[in-house]
């Protein structure tokens, strides 16, 4: 069931708070950040070691942030790419609407996937990595080609459930939302280039490697 305001916002679930909104940069705006997000960023594809052996990604992807934002993704620490002026502008949009619907935020750090067709994905995850802190607000920006993003219940008591993310939507994953919850990007008979931006706040890492 949804419900749709006057800010467009759609609500998921009430709990834990999941939430969609439409229309977040506008047009040209949107159509532009695509364009220019694919030919100026530094799209990496990088491997992950799984069973003893070394795989590529099934997509490209950046990390960007504010430098002391430093992540930890399967056991590598990385150092984000500085902010990109297209990618400052689409965080304080996201930081402007969600003000609107009455939700203080703040982001210091954002992944960008880059998915060239269906066949490119992410598999199954939450995003709680110890720098996140407890039940971190993580907001999803979705430019290009309309796929869902799939979610299923960590206690598998209820049913798993597709958010469709039409281009230059936004979607809200509230807090307990990746405590109780997984997603996927599961490959798909779509065509055309998709480009998301998972914007965080990242706690930085104290010299113990700890979250500080
Ligand atoms: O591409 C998407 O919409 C999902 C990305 C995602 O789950 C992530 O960046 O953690
Ligand atoms: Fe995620």
């Amino acid at each position: 069931m949804t419900q749709l305001s006057l800010s467009s916002r759609e609500t998921l679930l009430e709990d834990p708070p999941l939430a969609r909104f439409a229309g977040l940069l506008g047009e040209p705006a949107a159509a532009q950040a695509l364009i220019r997000l694919d030919r100026e960023l530094d799209w990496q594809r990088p491997t992950l070691r799984l069973y003893g052996r070394e795989h590529p990604i099934p997509r490209h992807q950046v990390w960007m942030g504010s430098p002391e934002a430093r992540y930890r993704y399967s056991g590598r620490d990385f150092c984000p790419e500085a902010w990109h002026p297209e990618v400052t502008a689409i965080r304080d949009a996201v930081v402007e609407r969600l003000a609107d619907a009455g939700q203080a935020a703040g982001f210091n750090s954002v992944l960008l996937n880059r998915y060239a067709d269906g066949e490119e994905r992410m598999g199954w995850h939450c995003d709680d990595e110890p720098e996140l802190g407890v039940d971190p607000l993580i907001a999803a920006v979705s430019l290009g080609a309309e796929r869902p993003l799939r979610f299923r219940w960590k206690r598998r008591d209820a049913a798993a459930f597709n958010a469709w993310l039409p281009h230059d939507s936004l979607l809200l994953m509230g807090p307990g939302v990746q405590r109780r919850l997984q997603h996927a990007l599961l490959p798909r008979r779509i065509e055309g280039l998709r480009i998301s931006l998972t914007f965080r706040w990242v706690h930085p890492l104290s010299a113990s490697g700890r979250p500080g």
